[in-house]
């Protein structure tokens, strides 16, 4: 996941394992062509794996599978070296983390006892069991004190689907198996469940694999997309940079349809972007001097920050010369994107800018400089360039 890359971000020891799919064959019965018809696929340890692809296409038999929900009709599965087959089914399933749409509590029991399920299953004490409880509730932005002793229906959908990571992530298992995870949930909600499932990851690195129909998900959460076809063939299993940047085929290149330059916005920091230095004031400065030094500089407008070099207001030279001095901000606001963001995030600020940019901060919010447009888009070319050369 690419918060795991950004500097300043906490990241976690792996804890994942990796996962060996070899020749996976299923076949249901009564069906003439099997579902999944010969899977070839490793899974890196502590990595985020999105499957997409057209619906039918096998990507819940193929992902049931892994915790033997379903039976292969032939072939070898492994997690962590260990093939699954050789385990005792209901075992290996409570050392798998497993989460799904809408969450599936059960309602006749609180939001804690949901929770702890597979601790008590594993024999966990009662002091440790509530505890972890706490523990996770926090982990996924609820407050234990209002939610423990809730019951399902007391709960919002996004609040449901919450429980429902948390229960996934219960007794700590390296390998966590989601299938539309957040397909329940309105888009705002959807975007804050993937926000936190990003951070949890970048702190936890197990090995998650998560079924999806989206697309954009996929792009924003997968360390690597698996792109498969009709019987779980493998269309194109590659980072998303390298999927967006060069599709693999013609229908990798539909399913992930027009747009795929603007879907690198979700893949690309603020920071990763050319920045260029403006002309900077502060309030009360004589405006002479800082017309002189704007107009050396060749800027239009310049950057009025605080007494903590915070970005406060974004000036025409034309409005400074109309005063003797620098005027105060005209809001309270304190301006910029930070400069982990996506760009997508500071797109929304460019494009609400009159100044066809948007100002960047950094640590504390202080200044940083300036993006455009033009960087952004060099620096999308850039990145096509890079992964077609990677591709070829
Ligand atoms: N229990 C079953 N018995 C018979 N056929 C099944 C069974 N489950 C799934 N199938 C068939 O196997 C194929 C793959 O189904 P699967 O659910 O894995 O696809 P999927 O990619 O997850 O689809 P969707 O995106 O629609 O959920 C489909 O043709 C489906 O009809």
């Amino acid at each position: 996941m690419s918060t795991s890359e950004v500097s300043g971000d906490v990241s976690g020891e792996v804890s994942g394992v990796e996962i060996e799919l070899v020749d996976v064959v299923k076949r249901y019965p009564g069906q003439e062509r099997a579902a999944v018809e010969g899977l070839n696929l490793t899974i890196p340890a502590g990595e985020t794996v999105m499957f997409v692809g057209p619906s039918g296409c096998g990507k819940t038999t193929s992902l049931k599978m892994i915790n033997r929900l379903i039976e292969p009709t032939s072939g070898t599965i492994t997690i962590g070296g260990k093939d699954v087959r050789r385990q005792d089914a209901d075992e290996l399933r409570r050392g798998i983390g497993y989460v799904i749409q809408g969450g599936s509590l059960f309602p006749h029991m609180t939001v804690a006892a949901n929770i702890a399920l597979v601790p008590k299953m594993l024999g966990w004490s009662s002091a440790r069991v509530e505890e972890r409880v706490d523990e996770l509730l926090d982990l996924v932005s609820l407050d234990a004190g209002q939610y423990r002793d809730r019951y399902p229906r007391e709960l919002s959908g996004g609040q449901q689907q919450r429980v429902g990571v948390a229960r996934g992530l219960a007794a700590d298992p390296p390998v966590i198996l989601m299938d539309e995870p957040f397909g329940a949930v309105d888009p705002i909600t959807r975007q804050r469940l993937q926000d936190e499932l990003m951070s949890i990851q970048a702190e936890l690195r197990k090995t998650i694999v998560c079924v999806t129909h989206d697309i954009d998900e996929a792009v924003k959460l997968g360390d690597r997309i698996l792109i498969l076809r009709e019987g779980a063939h493998v269309a194109q299993y590659d980072t998303p940079e390298n999927i967006l940047a060069a599709p693999a085929n013609r229908f990798v290149e539909d399913f992930v349809g027009a747009g795929s330059a603007l879907k690198q916005l979700t893949l690309t920091r603020v920071s990763e972007v050319e920045m260029r230095p403006t002309t900077t004031a502060v309030v009360g400065e004589p405006s002479a001097e800082v017309l002189r030094r704007a107009e050396q500089a060749g800027d239009t407008a310049v950057v009025v920050l605080d007494e903590r070099r915070r970005p406060r207001d974004w000036v025409w030279l034309r409005d400074i010369a109309d005063h003797d001095r620098v005027p105060p901000p005209r809001t309270e606001e304190i301006l910029g994107v930070d400069r982990r963001a996506t760009l997508n995030d500071a797109l929304d600020d460019m494009l609400t800018s009159s100044h066809g940019g948007a100002i960047v901060t950094g640590q504390r919010e202080e200044y940083l400089g300036v993006v455009d447009f033009a960087a952004v888009t060099a620096q999308i070319q850039r990145q096509t360039e890079q992964a077609e050369a990677a591709t070829r």
